[in-house]
């Protein structure tokens, strides 16, 4: 892991964004495996509910996931304020086991505030950082002004970046020469990719190749796919509902057991798609009620979702076999 004086020392280097394969500042981190995203519990009065956060990370430990995600996506991390996302990521990192990573969301719309929200990230304890592309002047966000917003934060972060491209939320895609140019900073080790382009995703591993990068899926629906074009692991937010199954298409995937892996995908895709683009995260957050979590209530302005989709929801798990 680079601390901040490495970081610092590699910034002439990163500003050119020139690199070969070695980063030159000890081991990677291996970012290898399945994450969930973890969603945020709330309060009936929306406030953060840190009791049931604990009581889920509890669950989530006996699970052999690499790590966990805080503040991805279904984290609800816009409706959060500042002194809310670092005390959220300070309380994971205290509850969960050391060997487990914590990556933490610490993207902002600003340049500054990112590079502020990182180095508050890593001073509440994350292992890396997570950093979704800025999208409210999206028509703006071309590869260079997002070349120039990750490197600066990869500059300054004490802790490794993973560049986080999420078009269905942000309306935006990383584009690919980006993502090359960024492949090459030695602070940025990995790309979660959950536009679900299985083509985009095998030749981002393929043009990457050379460097130390590691490419993750962002949903689980493209998990198999991703792993047999060379991604290393996914974020996926199905794995807070059905995080052992995904672990053990993981480890299929990872022993090329294809056709046992493909069995499991399938019944993950409908699942995957109700918790993700169709319902999001008020979808997820009930499911993980059905499977002994704590979901409960979105902050507002995210509504519970309706009767008649919880019973489509519903339907979706349990004609897969998961209910
Ligand atoms: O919450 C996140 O962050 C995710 O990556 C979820 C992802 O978008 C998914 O589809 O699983």
């Amino acid at each position: 892991m680079l601390g901040a004086g490495a970081a610092r020392g590699l910034r002439a280097v990163s500003r050119g964004v020139h690199r070969t394969a070695s980063r030159g500042a000890g081991p990677r981190l291996d970012l290898s495996g399945i994450y969930p995203p973890i969603a945020t519990p709330f309060t009936e009065q929306e406030d953060l509910d840190y009791r049931k956060l604990e009581e889920n990370l509890q669950k989530y430990a006996q699970i052999p996931f690499k790590g966990l995600v805080v503040q991805g996506s279904n984290g609800e991390y816009p409706y959060l304020t500042e002194e809310e996302r670092v005390e959220v990521v300070r309380r994971v990192r205290l509850s969960l086991p050391r060997d487990k990573l914590v990556m933490a969301g610490s993207g902002c719309e600003s340049t500054r505030d990112t590079v502020r929200m990182t180095e508050r990230m890593a001073g509440a304890g994350a292992d890396a950082v997570l950093v979704v592309t800025p999208c409210f002047y999206k028509g703006k966000m071309d590869s260079r002004a997002l070349t120039h917003h990750f490197t600066q934060v990869a500059d300054s972060s004490p802790v490794p970046v993973v560049l986080y491209s999420v078009p269905a939320n942000t309306g935006l895609e990383l584009p690919m020469d980006a993502i090359c140019r960024l492949a090459q900073h030695p602070n940025i080790v990995g790309l979660k990719d959950s536009g679900g382009d299985i083509t985009r995703i095998g030749l981002a591993v393929h043009k990457t190749r050379a460097l130390d990068f590691q490419v993750l899926a962002g949903s689980a629906g493209f998990l198999m796919a991703a792993y047999s074009v060379g991604a290393v692991g996914g974020v996926c937010a199905l794995a807070n509902v059905l995080g052992g199954p995904l672990c053990e298409l993981e480890r299929l995937c990872v022993e090329g057991r294809w056709e046992e892996a493909r069995d499991l995908q399938w019944r993950l895709i409908e699942p995957n798609a109700a918790v993700t683009r169709r319902l999001g995260v008020p979808a997820l957050k009930q499911a993980m009620e059905w499977f002994g979590f704590h979901g409960g209530a979105c902050r507002s302005p995210l509504q519970p979702i309706t009767e008649s989709e919880a019973q489509q929801l519903r339907q979706d798990f349990s004609s897969n076999g998961w209910l």
